[in-house]
């Protein structure tokens, strides 16, 4: 039985802000592959896809900001507003909504048995979001640490699947937490890969010399703008730029709401100056990045590629991810047909993605299940190679 939900204060500011400013283009959700799914339930079309919320700063970026500010200013609810949300009929009204969100995008445990029959007799090829999917969210990004049974987890799955993290954040911050030399690693949203510096049965050696990085020439730019808001950002207490090699992350989890709009408002007025960059919305955090075609969903592709699997009909690839930024690997999924996005939320989001997990313990379980599920689908072979 799962346990019942409560939409967050926080969920739901940064989920209305989304709202106003996203892009509402019309989107179908549905479950992949969509034809041939040996999956017991379907998921339902969306009536629309709220994409990726993309402020470039040149052109009319001043007015979306301007529509950013606003809607950050509506949505923040007030401390009545909260202890409202929280009042037992809305919960239960959440519940009811939640319950039906669940049936269209349902628990990867709860089809596990769907999932491994539709994968079968395909390569599995796991990919895994960071933040929120593998570690929890927590105020401070520098201690989102990975737990060892989590880590144990993954190193298991990487045993037994070409496995990469794909994350936001520097490729080397995500692999001091992750310390495993067996994964591909994408930071900075996909813009810096790096194959495995270790050799598993998946990886060729020529595989250990996988290296993208399709964003170079942004460096000198991105460390300009990284200064900029370093000195900017100290007039707002509770804010943090981090910086992430190619991207940059503006971190507002920590600050008051009534410093918000301030915060946007200086963001704008830094990256006025830089129309070849781009501002995109995460969980509390402003995330600036080049403004090239390069996305998680891209280095999704790469990889498959760099694995020799772009074009194979037999490959299953699972896609892991918390974040708007993991949707571009959702839809690409979505695009290829093949294989499998699963969104890592406890609350109702419109998502490209077909199946849900609540939370990374989930994301573990989960995990846990399909290494467990792979040995066993392998003994009777490795029992009878030992026969011969
Ligand atoms: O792609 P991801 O691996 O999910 O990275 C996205 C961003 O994650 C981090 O920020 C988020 O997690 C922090 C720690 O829990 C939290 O404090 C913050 O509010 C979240 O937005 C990371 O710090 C960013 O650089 C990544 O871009």
């Amino acid at each position: 039985m799962r346990k019942q939900s409560v939409i967050v204060p926080e969920e739901l500011a940064v989920t209305t802000l989304m709202a106003v400013v996203a892009d509402p283009a019309a989107h179908h959700s549905a479950l992949l592959p969509p034809r041939s799914s040996a999956f017991g339930v379907r998921c339902a079309r969306y009536k629309r896809f709220l994409s990726q919320l993309d402020m470039g700063s040149g052109g009319g970026g001043g007015a979306r900001i301007s529509a950013w500010v606003d809607s950050m200013r509506a949505s923040s609810p007030t401390h009545v507003k909260a202890a409202a949300m929280l009042s037992a009929s809305f919960a239960a009204s959440h519940d009811e909504d939640y319950n039906k969100w669940v049936k269209q995008h349902p628990s990867a445990l709860t089809v596990f048995e769907d999932i491994v029959a539709a994968s079968k007799g395909k390569q599995i090829v796991m990919f895994l979001d960071y933040d929120g999917t593998l570690s929890p969210i927590v105020d401070d990004p520098d201690r989102a640490f990975i737990s060892n049974a989590m880590r144990e987890t993954v190193r298991d799955v990487a045993r037994h699947f070409p496995t990469a993290i794909v994350s936001g954040r520097r490729r080397d911050k995500v692999f001091s937490f992750v310390r495993l030399r067996e994964l591909y690693y994408a930071g900075s949203h996909g813009m810096d890969i790096k194959g495995p510096t270790k050799r598993t049965k998946h990886t060729k050696a020529k595989t250990k010399a996988v290296m993208f990085q399709p964003a170079t020439e942004f460096l000198p730019m991105i460390d300009e703008v990284y200064k900029a808001l370093m000195e900017k950002t100290k007039l707002i207490p509770g804010s943090r730029v981090e910086n992430n090699t190619f991207s940059l992350s503006v971190h507002f989890r920590c600050v008051d709401e009534k410093a918000w709009s301030s915060l946007a408002e200086l963001v704008r007025s830094v990256l006025k100056r830089y129309p070849k960059l781009r501002l995109t919305l995460g969980r509390k955090v402003l995330e600036i990045r080049p403004s090239i075609k390069w996305d998680k969903g891209k280095a999704l592709e790469f990889l498959l590629a760099s694995l020799g699997l772009a074009d194979s009909g037999n490959v299953f690839p699972v896609y892991i991810g918390d974040d708007r930024t993991d949707e571009d690997a959702f839809r690409v999924l979505h695009g290829r047909r093949q294989g499998l996005g699963i969104l890592v939320s406890g609350v109702i989001r419109e998502t490209s993605a077909c199946c849900s997990l609540r939370q990374p313990a989930e994301v573990q379980e989960f995990l846990r299940w399909l290494v467990e599920w792979k040995r066993s689908a392998s003994l009777p072979r490795r029992t009878e190679a030992r026969k011969k």
